[in-house]
């Protein structure tokens, strides 16, 4: 037992075992304890055994942590509880399927059987490359789906789609949908007017109505980007509104082929999976819903008389209806939070919690349509709030309640006063609120984050408990239990951090800035091993050694540090440094993989965690150590472009801090917690549009995101009108960003630092905090080794380029003018909304400049390439390179248009910037030799576009000479 005992509404949970109960409750209020000691309980009850208790969990490590608490609190040791259904869903169904299951195929159409040896495949790669055998093979099959494949530009997306299905219960069979499971595909109609209306409803503003949200979204429609039968820019957008007819249409547009598209790849899909003995995890729960659906027997057998379901948050429709086939009697307990809902992109559903009454109802209904499956009574539901909070201060609850109220961008307007009342409000059982809760900004966060990391640990000032909670501190009045916790407080060491990021690979750069200065950082979850630069350093010479490859040769080249110039020399006489030819040719005797790995990380001194993983990775690749080169190289291609990530053993000791992303931080805690990276399009992370050109959403249900035509004249994929209008007619949706933020602070028990680099993200910037700069001073940890650069190449004697800025060319004083009123804030965003859009990301407009932005982007013809590096060599003495970026670089065939976005509210600076779109002239014309190029301004607050005329070369130069030495670097490679 734990010395820990319950409190009263922990209590009530645990001891009222039959009916159904719902927790909605907030982080650290127990309810992982809770379940546990539900279990427990449960167990005491005479006639029951283990498996008459159905534990359902996220991750198989939850499920081993928990097998291991119930062990603590029960008669029964480990070793019973391990057959004990305490597992995931997908854990569970395996098992139920490999014993029962083996003739349900034939219940969707499928001539198969399940055999016993059934693979559950969890290998993203393994069943990548089976999908896309099986989906070029669909392709040959089928020529009628030909233009649907013409407009697929992955058809391997089609696997994410169809694991999204079946995520959401849609399932096929041989002809049609089983059990009209596919119902969503087509969409609701109501649903989706209801929320056309909603969006489409003016704002107010100062002076009368203003444009809707929806029409705001799809203002710069433009019909000539779509098949030719595509509505006009004024059937479709009125003022202040949208024209609802259009919408209309493009909900109803015809899909049928679309949907026996989908639905012949999924079931075929289905079929080829079976005969080859594997399934998928989503295909894996869908044939066990067919199962458990339609043998009655083995759903009496199975079933359970109580189930539970931990992290309800993130559980699937497929899951809920599972749970509801599952349970025997209407014994069961959901336990969750809906602001600790974060997977939604691995298809799970918020509202398995936050509608729960209604679901319940609904999908027992659904289930017992044509039979009674589920028998009991579904309508008396018994929800527990549980409120005492046990982990974190006052100050950084109330904090973490903001975090769900704070606009993800600029333009984003919440309805706080909704969503706080969604909130229970959590009160803290810490009775010393010493916490400090800082925002921490400069443009190296990195240096940064480690130099806060040095302040903190041994700092009294950010005391955490470092003595034990005394046996009972129920008996003790509050002034007590105060003092008691404050004895138990002290200076924190590096353990008591974690440091949370959004994405992995800021938490990669972390990782090595760390180990430079001897910082202790232990990073725990996958990383991207093969994108690291010790993977590429090995492709490198793999590439050398097979083929003498040029591209293997410039990274090596590169790596020595020698300039950019002199290794294109190199790599086009193909004269390569003596040492390193020698060494290829050692390393072409190498008779292993595990030998080659070991003789290029000894040479360049790695011997951490990433040299370690990709020697683990290499050498366990083949189940025989004769892998050869080139299987090596492809290998390391395949996990590189999949992304794969890969478990890797960082810790440099017991007292190190913890680096995690916010996903993997789930369920943990801390007592000092950075959140790390609050910057603009980190987090909230904007992320790609979903690669798939088909695609599932709701309520609109299946679409077509581009279609093949020919109705131009000519074979062209084109935009899906239809897609753009109905999906412009939604909100975007950030709530998942804003409940990551919330997990990402709750798992802090007393001190949270958020940092933030040079542009922070509103996540950073509208939480109720003053943000601060401190200068990061980081000082070495311990004796470390600087990496000898193995092999040295000493360049020709030559003097090398000055680099420059094309600021530097101009008069400094334009910016002042320029940001008069208006904030360099503003240009940064607008600049920032306008990279966005010309990426295609749909971001919303949120004022006249951004709107006139889209307006301009939208008459455009071409390829958009913003923000794109330019570098002009100039021939001076010293050599100049002027760089600069280019807003936005427009390429049509034969045709490059310059364009730089001024939010001038003036032009008086047009001088000046004719000097910087000169350098960007001249750079395209020597890139695009047989092009008409032109250089415009973009006034955005004019709404007017200016071209301008170059300066040529021989002006440029008389311009920088008189400046090179006073703003120079040399030139870095
Ligand atoms: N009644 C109690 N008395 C003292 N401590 C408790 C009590 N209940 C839970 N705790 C402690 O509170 C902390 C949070 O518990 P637990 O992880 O179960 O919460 P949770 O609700 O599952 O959290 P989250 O949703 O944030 O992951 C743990 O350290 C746990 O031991």
């Amino acid at each position: 037992m734990t010395g820990i005992s319950p409190n009263q509404e922990q209590e009530t949970l645990i001891e009222h075992i039959d009916g159904i109960y719902l927790v909605d409750a907030g982080a650290g209020t127990g309810k992982t304890f809770t379940i546990t000691h539900r279990y427990a309980n449960i167990l005491e009850k005479p006639d029951i055994e283990p498996e008459d208790i159905l534990l359902a969990t996220f991750t198989r490590n939850a499920a081993a942590e928990m097998a291991d608490r119930i062990a603590r609190q029960s008669p029964y040791d480990p070793v019973q509880l391990q057959d004990a259904p305490i597992s995931t869903f997908h854990g569970y169904c395996y098992q139920l399927l490999r014993r029962y299951g083996h003739e349900i195929p034939a219940e969707i159409g499928i001539d198969d059987q399940i055999p016993q040896s059934l693979e559950l495949i969890e290998d993203g790669i393994r069943e990548g490359e089976l999908f896309n055998t099986f989906i070029t093979r669909f392709e040959d099959r089928h020529p009628e789906y030909e233009h649907l494949f013409a407009a697929l530009n992955d058809p391997s997306s089609l696997r994410s789609l169809i694991a999204e299905l079946a995520a959401k219960g849609v399932i096929p069979e041989r002809d049609g949908w089983y059990r009209d499971t596919g119902t969503p595909l087509f969409g609701d109609r109501e649903a989706f007017m209801d929320l056309f209306e909603r969006e489409n409803r003016p704002n107010e503003g100062a002076n009368g109505p203003t444009q809707s949200d929806a029409r705001s979204s799809v203002s710069g429609w433009d019909a000539t980007e779509y098949v030719p039968d595509a509505p006009t820019a004024d059937e479709v957008v009125g003022y202040p509104q949208l024209h609802t007819e259009p919408v209309e249409q493009a909900f109803d547009e015809d899909r049928e082929d679309l949907l026996a598209f989908v639905h012949d790849v999924y079931f075929e899909y289905l079929e080829y999976a079976l005969a080859r003995n594997y399934l998928t995890q989503g295909l894996m729960l869908a044939m066990a819903f067919v199962m458990l659906c339609e043998d009655a027997a083995v759903r009496e057998q199975v079933r359970h008389q109580y189930v539970m379901v931990d992290e309800f948050q993130d559980t699937n429709e497929l899951q809920f209806k599972l749970t509801l086939l599952l349970a025997g009697e209407n014994n069961i307990c959901v336990v969750g939070d809906w602001k600790q809902s974060i997977y939604g992109f691995q298809y799970t559903t918020v509202e398995n919690i936050q509608n729960f009454e209604e679901r319940i109802s609904r999908y027992k209904a659904e289930l017992n349509r044509d039979e009674t499956r589920v028998k009991y009574a579904v309508d008396e539901i018994e929800t527990i709030p549980l409120k005492k909070n046990y982990r974190s201060t006052e100050s950084i609850l109330s904090l973490a309640t903001e975090t769900l109220t704070t606009p993800a961008t600029n333009g984003e307007s919440l309805d706080a006063e909704e969503i706080e009342n969604e909130i229970t409000p959590l009160e803290a059982t810490s009775r010393v609120d010493n916490s400090h809760i800082q925002a921490v900004t400069h443009e190296d966060e990195l240096e940064l984050l480690l130099d806060r990391i040095q302040h903190v640990v041994g700092n009294e000032d950010y005391s955490v408990e470092v003595r034990d909670e005394p046996a009972s501190t129920a008996e003790m009045s509050v002034e007590e239990q105060a003092a008691a916790e404050r004895e138990r407080l002290g200076a924190p060491s590096y353990s008591d951090i974690a440091v949370f990021t959004r994405t992995r690979s800021f938490a990669r750069d972390l990782l090595e800035k760390a180990t430079e200065y001897g910082i202790p950082i232990a990073y725990e979850g996958g990383v991207e091993l093969f994108d690291t630069d010790q993977a590429k350093l090995l492709l490198a010479w793999l590439r050398i050694c097979e083929s003498n490859d040029q591209r293997g040769w410039a990274t090596v080249l590169e790596e020595t540090g020698c300039t950019l110039s002199y290794a294109r020399e190199i790599l086009e006489a193909e004269q390569y440094p003596d040492a390193m030819v020698t060494f290829r040719d050692s390393l072409r005797e190498c008779e292993t993989i595990g030998g080659f790995v070991r003789m290029v990380f000894d040479e360049y001194g790695y011997d951490g965690a990433y040299a370690n993983g990709l020697l683990g990775e290499l050498t366990s690749m083949h189940e025989t150590t004769l892998a050869t080169r080139s299987e090596a190289i492809i290998y390391i291609e395949e996990h590189l472009e999949a992304g794969s990530t890969v478990e890797i053993d960082s810790s440099p000791g017991e007292d190190s801090v913890t680096l995690q992303t916010i996903h993997s931080a789930k369920g943990l805690e801390y007592p000092i917690v950075f959140c790390a990276n609050v910057n603009r399009r980190a987090f909230p992370h904007y992320g790609r549009p979903s690669s798939g050109t088909i695609q599932y959403r709701e309520p609109i249900g299946l679409r077509q995101r581009s279609v093949y035509s020919e109705a131009s004249g000519r074979p062209y994929v084109h935009s899906h009108w239809p897609y753009d209008l109905l999906t412009g007619c939604q909100p975007s949706e950030y709530d998942e960003e804003r409940r990551l933020f919330y997990v990402a602070v709750t798992r802090a028990k007393r001190h949270l630092f958020l940092t933030a680099g040079d542009s922070p993200s509103p996540f950073f910037t509208e939480l109720p905090l003053e943000p601060i700069e401190p200068e990061p001073s980081v000082d070495i940890e311990t004796e470390y080794r600087e990496d000898e650069v193995p092999f040295s190449i000493t360049p020709p004697e030559r003097t090398k380029p000055r680099r420059m800025s094309v600021h530097d060319i101009m008069d400094d004083s334009v910016y002042d003018e320029v940001t008069e009123g208006r904030g360099t804030e503003f240009g940064d965003e607008l600049h920032e909304f306008a990279e966005e859009y010309a990426r295609g990301n749909d971001p919303s407009p949120s004022d006249d400049d951004q709107e006139h932005v889209v307006t301009l982007l939208d008459t455009l013809d071409g390829t958009f390439n913003p923000e794109v590096t330019a570098i002009l060599p100039l021939d001076l003495d010293p050599q100049v390179t002027l760089v600069g970026i280019i807003d936005l670089l427009v390429i049509a065939p034969d045709r490059i248009q310059i364009i730089d976005y001024k939010t001038d509210l003036t032009r008086h600076a047009e001088a000046e910037y004719r000097k910087q779109l000169s350098v960007y002239y001249h750079i395209a014309a020597e890139q695009y030799p047989d092009c008409t190029i032109s250089t415009s301004i973009f006034y955005t607050a004019e709404n007017e576009c200016v071209e301008v005329s170059p300066l040529t070369l021989e002006e440029l130069r008389e311009i920088t000479m008189p400046v090179v030495g006073e703003n120079s670097h040399p030139e870095k490679i």
